[in-house]
């Protein structure tokens, strides 16, 4: 176990005795480590940057209109109270030049979702990560997503579904271009 995994159980195996827990029973033996490294997994992208998770996988291409991919599952954990959120991401651009490898946008999805979020932040940082690292002349992103923190406590809405956009460059300035991003991503 590394030093943070072993930290990070610590505080864990703290956060259940508080809890009321008798953490030397059975089935709690291993939890903490558990915990641990499954929060350390959900919060991965802390220690991933851009360029790394891209790995210069763009290519040259004449290709000018709108490339979409829809219904990128999405999971991240609430900044607010630390539990998840999941729903779904759709990512559109125009290209300018260059074309992004296709899995390199799920993967900009999971660097940016696998840390502590709010919904409208991470959809524009997805937005701008797509725009910086292919240079599209537009970016548009919509995320659709249900908050646990309002399901499973809080105000305990079961069916609420937050949706979130960021529009930049041509999406934001063509009304068009904007909707044919949003019906393309409404056929199922
Ligand atoms: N805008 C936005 N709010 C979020 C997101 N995730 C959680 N929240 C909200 O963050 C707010 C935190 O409000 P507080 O009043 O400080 O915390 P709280 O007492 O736990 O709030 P309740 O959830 O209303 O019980 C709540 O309204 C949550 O619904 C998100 O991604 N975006
Ligand atoms: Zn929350």
């Amino acid at each position: 176990m590394t030093d943070k995994t072993d930290t990070i159980a610590q505080s864990f195996k703290t956060i259940m005795q508080a809890l009321g827990e008798d953490t030397r029973r059975e089935g709690l033996l291993d939890t903490p480590r558990r915990a641990a490294k499954a929060m350390q997994f959900l919060t991965q992208g802390y220690a991933q940057d851009l360029e790394s998770v891209v790995n210069n996988a763009t290519f040259e291409s004449d290709m000018d209109e709108m490339v979409v991919v829809q219904d990128i599952e999405l999971y991240s954990l609430c900044e607010h109270h630390l539990l998840p959120f999941i729903g779904k991401c759709h990512i559109a651009y125009i290209p300018q030049g260059r074309v992004l490898g296709l899995s390199k946008l799920a993967r900009i999805v999971d660097m940016y979702a696998r840390r502590f979020q709010i919904q409208e932040n991470l959809t524009r940082q997805i937005a701008e990560a797509v725009e910086n690292v292919t240079g599209a002349e537009g970016v548009g992103v919509v995320i659709e997503a249900q908050h646990m923190c309002m399901m499973m406590r809080g105000v305990e809405k079961q069916n609420s579904l937050m949706k979130t956009s960021v529009m930049l460059g041509s999406f934001r300035k063509s009304q068009a271009t904007r909707n044919e991003f949003l019906t393309l991503i409404s056929r199922r």
